[in-house]
């Protein structure tokens, strides 16, 4: 515990210790990708909640000092990463809000939970991220939003760690829940279409390996290609007059595909606002008992 507490390394020119509560996915995918950046694992300290999640861990996180206990992880960090999921930030935050001071930064990724929300219990400046699962391959994609009491230093720096894991934008926090929903949840969002586009395959007879080759590889072809180009000119570009891409499309207009995927958003970003709310409600209810 003293190695670690003494261990420090320097990110982007400042000496970090890093706390990180929840090593649960994208936890673990943090705590990684900030070893792969240059991070001394033994200047991260993390927890999970349930004890037997310690050798997990510790199995993928080789030299990172795990515990249950989340006031010895965030003693003497710098930083402090806030990884659990919505409904047990409560019970993570609420028995350490008094060791969390204003010089610490915390970086809450949850989903849905406001820094208006932190800040109601904790004196340290807080960021919400809403990072992606990209972050394991070093492809993450990641907004970072300020909350009130963070300087532009803060802010950079908390964008200076996540681009090591990819790129990241800052932006206004109103953005979030929406932002939560194109990016954060995006990657389960674009499995499901490439598994239905694999599906297709097989569908027609395509061996299993080839489908998923042909779907998989069209895919990343496809984003390539948008960097530089509109969709509409890639949809002329593909399309011949009479040919067979048009009968697609057509049956994707009959479909209201592209209505199906904005309101697929707009109900994901939905629950981003119940969840503040009920959050809200549930630190209420805990201060009137
Ligand atoms: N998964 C994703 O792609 C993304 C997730 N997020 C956000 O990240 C958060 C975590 O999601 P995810 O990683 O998927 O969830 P997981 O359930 O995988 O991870 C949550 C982790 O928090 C730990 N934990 C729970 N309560 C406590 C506590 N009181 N003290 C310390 N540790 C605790 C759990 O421990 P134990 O293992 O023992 O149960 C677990 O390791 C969510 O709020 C989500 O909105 C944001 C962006 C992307
Ligand atoms: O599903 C969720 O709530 C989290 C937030 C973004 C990705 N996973």
């Amino acid at each position: 515990m003293l190695i670690n507490r003494l261990s420090k390394l320097c990110l982007g020119g400042f000496i970090a210790r890093y706390a990180i509560i929840g090593l649960g996915k994208i936890g673990t995918a943090i705590a990684k990708s900030l070893i792969k950046s240059g991070v001394d694992p033994t200047s991260i300290s993390g927890s999970v909640r349930r004890v037997e999640s310690i050798s997990r861990v510790g199995h993928e996180l080789p030299g990172v000092f795990v515990t249950t206990n989340n006031a010895e992880v965030v003693k003497g960090a710098d930083i402090v990463i806030l990884a659990v999921k919505p409904y047990q930030v409560l019970d993570a935050l609420m028995p350490i809000r008094d060791l969390l001071s204003s010089d610490q930064l915390l970086i809450s990724v949850v989903a849905g939970v406001t820094t208006g929300i932190i800040e109601g219990f904790v004196l340290s400046k807080v960021i919400r991220a809403m990072p992606n699962i990209g972050i394991v391959i070093e492809r993450g994609v990641t907004a970072v939003a300020p909350g009130s009491r963070v300087s532009e230093d803060d802010v950079k720096r908390a964008c200076g760690i996540f681009s090591s894991m990819g790129r990241c934008v800052v932006v206004n926090e109103r953005y979030m829940d929406a932002i939560t929903a194109i990016s954060g949840s995006g990657p389960a969002f674009m499995a499901l279409i490439l598994e239905a586009l694999w599906e297709a395959g097989l569908l027609l007879g395509i061996p299993t390996d080839i489908s998923w080759e042909l779907a998989v590889g069209t895919l990343e072809t496809s984003a390539e290609l948008l960097r530089f180009r509109k969709p509409w000119e890639v949809v002329e570009e593909v399309t011949t007059p009479g040919g067979v891409t048009i009968r697609g499309i057509k049956v994707a207009e009959e479909g209201s595909l592209r209505g199906l995927i904005m309101r697929m958003i707009e109900e994901t970003a939905r629950r981003g606002g119940e969840i503040s709310r009920e959050i809200e409600a549930g630190i209420r209810s805990r201060i009137n008992n």
